[in-house]
C-alpha cells in the first residue's frame, strides 16, 4: 500500500519532470501502481485507515507524486451532486475549456508540499477531458466544481507544473474578472 514515506515531496526532481505517455496493454506495474493510487486515496479518507498509518487526507494523486513518470492520476472525490467520482485517468487531456475560471477561496495544498502557501490558484471553471481507462477504454467527460478544480491540479503534476506556481506573487489574492469563487 502507498504511504506518506512513497510520496515524494518539493525539491525532489520528478516533481518537475514530464511524464511519459502510458502504452497498452498496461504492464502489471502499471496496473498496480493506478490500483494503489486509487486506493490511497480511498484509505485516507477513511477516518481509522488514515489515523492508524497517518495518511494525509487527499482526493487525487499523481504519479509524479510516487516517483513514477508515467501520465496517470488517481480521482476520488464527491462532485456537487454528492456522485462519487472514482478513477485513474491514463494519458488524460483537457480537450476544451470555459473562459470563465474558478479556485477554491481556502487555497490549495499538495501531498507533496508540507507547507501552506495562502493564495488563489485559478483554474477553467468547465472543462472536456478524454482520458484512457486503465482497461484501455476511452472516456470524455465534462467537469466542473472540485472536480474541475482537481483534475487540473493533478494534470499540472504530469506536467511538472505545482499549484503554487500559479499564484500570482505580487497579488495571492488578486481577483480576476470572470472568475467565480469555490467554497
Ligand atoms: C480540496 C481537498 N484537498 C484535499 N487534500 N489535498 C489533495 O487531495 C491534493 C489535491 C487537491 C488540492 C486541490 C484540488 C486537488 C492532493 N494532491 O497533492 C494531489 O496532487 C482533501 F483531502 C480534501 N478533502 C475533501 C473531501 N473529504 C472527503 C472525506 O475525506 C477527506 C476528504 C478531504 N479536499
Ligand atoms: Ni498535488
Amino acid at each position: 500500500m502507498i504511504l506518506m514515506e512513497h510520496i515524494i515531496r518539493e525539491g525532489h526532481p520528478t516533481l518537475r519532470t514530464r511524464a511519459e505517455e502510458v502504452t497498452f496493454p498496461l504492464s502489471a506495474e502499471d496496473r498496480k501502481l493506478a490500483d494503489d493510487m486509487l486506493q490511497y486515496l480511498i484509505n485516507s479518507q477513511n477516518p481509522e485507515i488514515a489515523e492508524k498509518y497517518n495518511l494525509r487526507g487527499g482526493i487525487g494523486l499523481a504519479a509524479n507524486q510516487v516517483n513514477s513518470l508515467k501520465r496517470m492520476f488517481a480521482l476520488h472525490l464527491e462532485d456537487e451532486n454528492g456522485e462519487l467520482i472514482s478513477f485513474v485517468a491514463v494519458n488524460p487531456k483537457i480537450v476544451s475549456h470555459s473562459v470563465e475560471q474558478t479556485y477554491i477561496t481556502s487555497g490549495e495544498g499538495c501531498l507533496s508540499v508540507d507547507r501552506a502557501i495562502p493564495g488563489y490558484v485559478y483554474r477553467y471553471a468547465r472543462i472536456t477531458v478524454k482520458f484512457m481507462t486503465v482497461d484501455g477504454e476511452e472516456k470524455k467527460m465534462r467537469l466542473s466544481g472540485l472536480p474541475a478544480i482537481a483534475f487540473q491540479h493533478e494534470l499540472d503534476h504530469l506536467n511538472g507544473v505545482m499549484f503554487y506556481d500559479r499564484i500570482d506573487e505580487k497579488d495571492p489574492f488578486v481577483q480576476l474578472e470572470n472568475s467565480i469563487p469555490f467554497g
